[in-house]
């Protein structure tokens, strides 16, 4: 089983527009649809998608909207009362396949609903083979609280995941290593926060046909004592993948990109995926970019199930022998 939290949850609303965004302009859509999200939940539809089980930890109140889409939706989840109501995200579609995204801060969460948040996981963690902890922190939590998460977390061998961004990854590579995850999953901007490099750069350079700054800043996390694998996405860069067994990069063929809302959660979750049938690291980045790929052809929040992914169509290249692996 996946269990993922979402502290921060949304209800995705995306407009869908006939022409590009003009600011300050009435634009009249041709489509809009909502979705639950936010990152574990979206990792959470992925997997269970794809006949696997996840549930999905967030907080919300009985009867709450986002709460009656996962019923709908079928996707188990725990929700834990809390004062507010979750967000709504929008995104802006053009049919270029520009996205805009507009992401509200979220309902405060106090420290009651964190203690029964972390309570839950920890309830959930002992039957769970990863535990993945995703998404921005909303107003009151602490940064440090995925730091907390993964150290309350650590007992017998599940695993933790952590995919977030800003303050709260930068507060949790503070804590590391007493408090480093099993995995991370940086985007370009992400790594680039982690190690002082620039993350524009790092996917430029992939882009040209060149990942290894992107293995070697994400191999320095790792042997300054932080997670135990890296999955650092690159957009149409693919992804490079780097653990204590070596270093790769994969790509997937062409795509015509709708909307990459969700595609690193996808990648996320096609990763695990094939951990969960105890695929190798090539295996699993291949899985990881076929799914990520299959989210950004998807229109809006819309996520990939395996009849969308084609992990056969991924190049892999190893890149141990080139950043020094042993
Ligand atoms: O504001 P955060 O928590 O960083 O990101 C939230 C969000 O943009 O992430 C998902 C896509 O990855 C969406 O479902 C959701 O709207």
């Amino acid at each position: 089983m996946i269990v993922t939290l979402t502290a921060n949850p949304s209800i995705d609303r995306t407009i869908n527009l006939t022409g590009p965004l003009q600011r300050g302009a009435v634009h009249r859509a041709s489509a809009a649809t909502s979705h639950p999200g936010g990152k574990g939940v979206n990792v959470s539809r992925v997997v269970t998608a794809a006949g696997k089980r996840s549930i999905a930890v967030l907080p919300g109140n009985p009867g709450e909207p986002i709460l009656l889409a996962l019923d709908e939706a079928g996707i188990d989840h725990r929700g834990i009362s809390h004062p507010g109501t979750a967000r709504v995200n929008l995104t802006v579609t053009e049919p270029d396949g520009t996205t805009t995204k507009i992401n509200e801060p979220g309902a405060a969460l106090p420290p009651e609903t964190l203690a029964a948040l972390t309570a839950c996981l920890q309830d959930l963690a002992g039957s769970a083979v990863w535990v993945v902890l995703s998404g921005s922190l909303p107003p009151g939590v602490p940064a440090d609280w995925y730091a907390d998460l993964v150290t309350a977390l650590r007992v017998g061998p599940t695993q933790i995941a952590v995919d977030t961004s800003d303050a709260p990854l930068l507060a949790l590579a503070a804590r590391f290593p007493s408090a480093a995850p099993d995995l991370i999953k940086p985007n370009a901007t992400e790594l680039g926060q982690l190690t002082g490099l620039d993350g524009a750069e790092l996917e430029l350079a992939a882009e040209h046909g060149d990942p290894l700054p992107t293995a070697r800043a994400a191999r320095s996390l790792i042997e300054a004592g932080g997670p135990r694998a890296v999955l650092a996405t690159l957009g149409a860069a693919g992804a490079v993948l780097v653990n204590d067994e070596g270093a790769w990069h994969a790509t997937t063929p062409p795509i015509a990109p709708r909307s990459t809302v969700g595609a690193g959660d996808s990648s996320l979750a096609g990763y695990l995926l094939a951990d969960l049938q105890n695929a190798g690291p090539a295996d699993r980045l291949a899985w990881a970019v076929s799914y990520g790929s299959a989210a950004a052809a998807l229109p809006g929040t819309a996520l990939p199930s395996p009849h969308h992914t084609q992990p056969g169509a991924v190049t892999v290249t190893a890149l141990n022998p080139v950043i020094g692996n042993h």
